[in-house]
């Protein structure tokens, strides 16, 4: 589905509430699995979730995740200990060319039976599941902190627990310590000191309680690139947030400060306030908040602002090469990008082009990073329904605060 965004203008006060975070959903999808005593409420109704508890529930040998790549690698861990039980782990064309190895070999290394049914180190995986007695093991940190937050999550299920030496810079680390936390509120210890992760083993059914999923951070980023796009004065509320929150993305409070966005908390209510302000060249290094680099790098073009975004080494294994796309798309628009391994770079530029046709990549954050830009111009957007993988309302939910939105 192709969709036109004509030019628009939104609401002066507007409100939207955004679903559970994908990624404490996933990771407390798989502890309940694990420890069945207690609820979720505001589960994400991502795809990314919905595949997660459909694979966790199925008694299918063949389970596959599509695109979702917290789904991949936290239940390879899964499998790897389901005692009696053999799975093919697989997913899409795309994620049949993101790495597993490092996790593979780490779950290997503890006894875990693993191998490759396609491409050596890629997806798709057979895993045969037993239980593991070793607890000692070393991996490359610097590639996805999924590969850590897998092992993480069935720690505590193994009999020795877990000690996890981190080789390396230690990428994408909030998400790490989300783990840690999660583990923590069901009652599971661990401890993180310099490079080395300790999980203790648990047997104990743990006390039954009821868990608050937090809305999604990265979600809430078009948001703040939304306000960042509109007139002075122009507000939205989004809920529901914590003024603590165990998402890194979070950090867009203190970001967005800089295009002239300011956030106040009211209970779970988050009020979003484009303020007046000189905009400034944006530096920033973003290894631990990846999945918001394209929404800064479109509202740094569409405010004519230059920025140096580094960090982005992981960008180029996620649902695209998301720095490759982010470079052809803006210069579509007329804007000039330099990008490398790790970082992209944008020239300040004066106009944007009309009518531009964004293409999406399989790769959701695309097409919700370039829509705030129809503040600004009209645009289309390329395969639309991609939204879904993280945040399936997004169209309408801007459709509810005032974008013209066409088929
Ligand atoms: O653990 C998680 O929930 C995630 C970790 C990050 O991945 P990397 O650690 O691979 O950067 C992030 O990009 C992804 O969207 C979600
Ligand atoms: C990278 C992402 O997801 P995953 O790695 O879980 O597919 C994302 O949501 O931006």
């Amino acid at each position: 589905m192709h969709i036109t965004l004509q030019k628009s203008k939104i609401a002066k006060q507007s409100s939207i509430k955004i679903t559970g975070s994908k990624s404490e959903s996933n990771r407390l999808l798989l502890l309940q699995a694990l420890y069945p005593d207690f609820k979720l409420e505001n589960v994400s109704n991502s795809d990314d979730s919905n595949l997660m508890t459909n694979a966790l529930s199925s008694q299918s040998n063949l389970v596959d995740i599509h695109h979702a790549g917290t789904a991949m690698r936290f239940l390879t861990a899964y499998f790897s200990i389901q005692e009696g039980r053999q799975v093919v782990l697989t997913g899409s064309k795309r994620m049949k060319e993101r790495p597993i190895k490092i996790l593979a070999e780490a779950l290997q290394d503890l006894g875990a039976e693993i191998s490759y049914v396609e491409n050596e180190g890629f997806p798709p995986i057979k895993i045969k599941g037993k239980s593991l007695t070793k607890n000692k093991v070393s991996l490359k940190a610097n590639v996805s902190s999924q590969y850590i937050s897998a092992l993480l999550l069935v720690a505590s299920k193994l009999e020795n627990g877990l000690e996890l030496t981190l080789e390396g810079e230690i990428t994408s680390i909030p998400y790490i310590n989300m783990t840690l936390s999660l583990l923590d509120e069901i009652g599971v210890e661990s401890s993180f000191i310099k490079n080395v992760i300790t999980v203790k083993p648990n047997t104990k059914s743990l006390k039954p309680k009821t868990l608050t999923v937090e809305s999604d951070w990265s979600s809430a980023s078009y948001y703040f690139s939304i306000v960042a796009l509109s007139e002075v004065g122009t507000e939205v509320t989004i809920s529901s947030y914590k003024e603590s929150s165990l998402q890194g993305d979070s950090v867009l409070v203190n970001i967005y400060k800089h295009f002239g966005v300011t956030s106040n908390f009211k209970g779970n209510s988050l009020t979003l306030k484009k303020e007046a302000i000189d905009l400034e060249p944006l530096i920033l290094n973003l290894k631990n908040a990846p999945d918001i680099a394209q929404t800064i790098a479109v509202t740094c073009f569409a405010l004519g602002m230059s920025c140096n975004l580094t960090g982005l080494h992981t960008l180029k294994i996620k649902e695209t090469d998301r720095l490759v796309a982010l470079k052809k798309e803006i210069e579509k628009l007329g804007g000039k990008v330099e990008i490398t391994n790790e970082s992209l770079k944008l020239e300040p530029s004066k106009n944007i082009k009309e009518f531009v046709s964004i293409e999406t990549y399989n790769d959701h954050r695309m097409a919700m990073a370039f829509a705030p830009l129809a503040l600004k111009t009209s645009i289309l957007i390329e395969d639309a329904e991609v939204v879904s993988k993280s945040y399936p309302t997004f169209w309408d939910d801007l459709k509810s605060i005032g974008f013209k939105i066409t088929k």
